[in-house]
């Protein structure tokens, strides 16, 4: 079976580990976002596809589900010595490696596909990696900062970790993305899928800037097979991360019955939601997607392949109807 997963970050990463669980068999084909991608100190970095690739590869820090196990900052603190930041954004020495080999695989010519393609050839994450796009594309959010009253735009990385996302967000920008393309590889694996699914990722930041790029959301509607995602709000609020901060700026309350009329039904035929919100199903069926109500707590590897069997019996479902 061929399946299409776009993945965001930490919820992305630990979906998919459930899934090759689940699945063992299955041909996985990521398609990873890029709009989280940030450059500092001269380096690309990648946090949304490194979080994918440490984390099916073996290399994750479990605890924080981003960055490398075993890691220390002796670089990071030699810049801070020469006053040379950002202090706020974590990066330690074993993971500036990966940034120093992208950024000059990146100056050589080579597109981010096959770089990331490159870095997953050490991993071995045992899933086809590919990020959305090519092209650069930011997301950057419209914020008030409250000491000054200044209204900014800040990139996402800014508001997510320096600020913890503690003031509103205006609005979410995907810039760049309305003049990107999709890498070479997506397109095709959409239209070769025999499932797509969303995880339980966020539906603004992380989904939603995949399907920000030009082409992949009318691929995924037309691709004629069942397209399957999971609730990441249980309870009407994020399982984890700040979902509701960033839903809020798209005008979308923070529910999974709200996330799923947000794709909606040109795009999803199957949504699961965690059984707390069970009452939710009949709402979310009235907009014309199946819907079921199954644990949703990626507590541990066995909680998530169990998630990942439930998407894809709600696909064979959606698949025989
Ligand atoms: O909360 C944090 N998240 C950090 N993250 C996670 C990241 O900011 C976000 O969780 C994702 O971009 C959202 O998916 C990192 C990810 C990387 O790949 C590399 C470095 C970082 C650094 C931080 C950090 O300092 N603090």
């Amino acid at each position: 079976m061929r399946i299409v997963v776009l993945a965001g970050g930490i919820g992305g990463a630990r979906f998919l580990r459930g899934l090759q669980q689940a699945s063992p068999d299955a041909d996985i084909t990521v398609i990873g976002n890029t709009g989280d991608d940030i450059h500092l100190f001269g380096l690309k970095v990648c946090p949304d596809l490194d979080t994918v690739m440490y984390t099916l590869g073996g290399g994750i820090n479990e605890e924080q589900g981003w960055g490398r196990t075993d890691e220390t900052f002796h670089l990071k603190e030699e810049l801070a010595a020469y006053g040379v930041g950002p202090e706020w954004f974590g990066l330690g020495d074993r993971d500036f490696a990966t940034h120093i080999v992208r950024t000059q695989m990146l100056s050589a010519g080579f597109p981010l596909s096959a770089v990331t393609e490159a870095l997953c050839d050490r991993w071995k994450p045992g899933v086809r990696l590919i990020p959305m796009s090519d092209d650069r594309v930011e997301t950057h959010v419209a914020v008030t900062l409250p000491d000054s009253g200044e209204r900014k735009v800040i990139h996402f990385q800014e508001y997510w970790v320096r600020l913890r996302a503690s003031v509103a967000a205006e609005a979410v920008v995907p810039v760049g993305a309305e003049q990107s393309k999709p890498a070479p590889g997506v397109l095709e694996a959409i239209a070769e899928a025999d499932v797509i699914l969303f995880p339980p990722s966020n539906p603004v930041v992380s989904v939603g800037t995949i399907l920000a790029v030009p082409g992949i959301r009318e691929a995924i509607a037309e691709a004629g097979v069942p397209v399957v995602g999971l609730s990441p709000i249980v309870g009407d609020a994020p399982v984890r991360g700040m979902a509701d901060k960033v839903l809020a700026a798209v005008g979308v309350e923070s529910s999974a019955a709200a996330v799923a009329e947000h794709y909606g039904s040109g795009l999803l035929d199957g949504w699961l939601v965690d059984t707390v919100d069970a009452s939710t199903v009949e709402r979310v069926e009235a907009a014309g997607i199946r819907c079921r109500a199954v644990p949703l707590m990626m507590s541990d590897l066995d909680a998530a392949a169990r998630m990942a069997a439930e998407a894809l019996t709600l696909a064979e479902e959606v698949r025989g109807a």
